[in-house]
């Protein structure tokens, strides 16, 4: 079987170092011989120079849209399509400067290719100097650079040639009050080695059911179950509605005993929504949610499933 494809999300604002990051790790993963696949969401940012980071990668630009909103179906395509077609062993997905980390990663979740897909970690990229000057943004820009920093498992204080010892040692602190747990590295030109962005990962379990695609480090994760059965409606309905708030979003396929139709489940920040449909999916469940208890969680599921028969 083809093993899942590591996902590294590139976040962080206008800006700030992204694209330049992407060059970098390009050049390496050339030199690693490891094949490679980019999803952007810009138009013409990356200058390709084949002779530097090898003729081997398949770049896909989202357009005309965001991918953490607009765009989350086109994601999930071409994401399957590079899947099927490339099969590369990694894929840098190079958001917007404006995107949501919680949003690029629920793009990325889809049901129908979170089994194939093993989110590495979101790499957040801060402009050094704009971040101390971030007061001059609007409220709400000010928010998203402060949330970029607190989903991020990376984070890479980037421009660090603009700012000062004294303001290195400034921002270090108000980073790390905002995000106790994520590593972070002093860049210049996004210079900084693969080894280090690379994170272990360690599973949960290892069942036929279950599957679990992003570390414990991370501070969003996402956890995928694959059902075997037929579950009760209500008795679905009533642990739907049990979720805690610190689950955002649950989202995928079931079938349940009371009709032959698979049903969509949708559940965003506590409001859930249910449809049958025709098209046959595989029946399966993603959770993406802040310090999820992915074993209590699948006990839950599968006791859903039990209890069902
Ligand atoms: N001085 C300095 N300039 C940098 C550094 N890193 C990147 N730049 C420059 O900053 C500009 C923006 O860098 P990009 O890599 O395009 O940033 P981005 O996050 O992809 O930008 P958007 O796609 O607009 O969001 C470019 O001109 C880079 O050459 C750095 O560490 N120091």
């Amino acid at each position: 079987m083809q093993a899942n494809v590591e996902i590294y999300i590139l976040a962080g604002f206008l800006g700030s170092g992204k694209s330049t990051l992407l060059k970098n790790l390009l050049i390496e993963e050339n030199e690693k011989n490891r094949k490679v696949a980019v999803l952007m969401n810009e138009l013409g940012e990356l200058s390709v120079d084949s002779g530097i980071i090898g003729t081997d990668v398949s770049i896909r630009e989202l357009l005309n849209g965001c991918i953490c909103c607009t765009l989350k179906d086109e994601v999930e395509i071409q994401l399957l399509m590079l899947y099927q077609q490339e099969q590369p062993d990694v894929i840098y997905i190079e958001a917007t400067g404006v995107a949501h980390p919680i949003e690029i990663l629920d793009a990325c979740m889809s049901p129908v290719i979170a089994p194939h897909v093993h989110v590495k970690s979101i790499i957040s990229v801060v402009d050094s100097k704009r971040w101390l000057n971030r007061n001059q943004l609007n409220n709400q820009l000010q928010k998203l650079i402060e949330e970029q920093v607190k989903y991020g498992d990376i984070i890479l204080l980037n421009k660090s040639d603009c700012v000062s010892a004294v303001e290195r040692a400034y921002i270090q602190e108000e980073i790390t009050k905002i995000n106790t747990r994520a590593q972070q590295f002093f860049t210049t030109f996004a210079d900084v080695p693969l080894t280090k962005l690379r994170i272990s990962r360690e599973d949960m379990g290892n069942s036929d059911n279950e599957t679990v695609h992003v570390h414990h480090h991370l501070h969003i994760q996402a956890m995928t179950y694959q059902f075997h059965k037929m579950l009760s409606k209500e008795r679905f309905e009533t642990w739907l509605n049990s979720l805690p708030s610190t689950i955002y979003r649950v989202k995928g396929f079931v079938r349940f005993k009371e009709n032959p139709l698979v049903h969509v489940v949708q559940y965003s920040y506590g409001a859930p929504y249910l449809f049958g449909q025709k098209i046959n999916f595989p029946e399966n469940l993603v959770l993406i949610g802040s310090g999820l208890d992915k074993k209590q969680l699948m006990m839950e599921l599968s006791e859903l499933e039990t209890l069902s028969e």
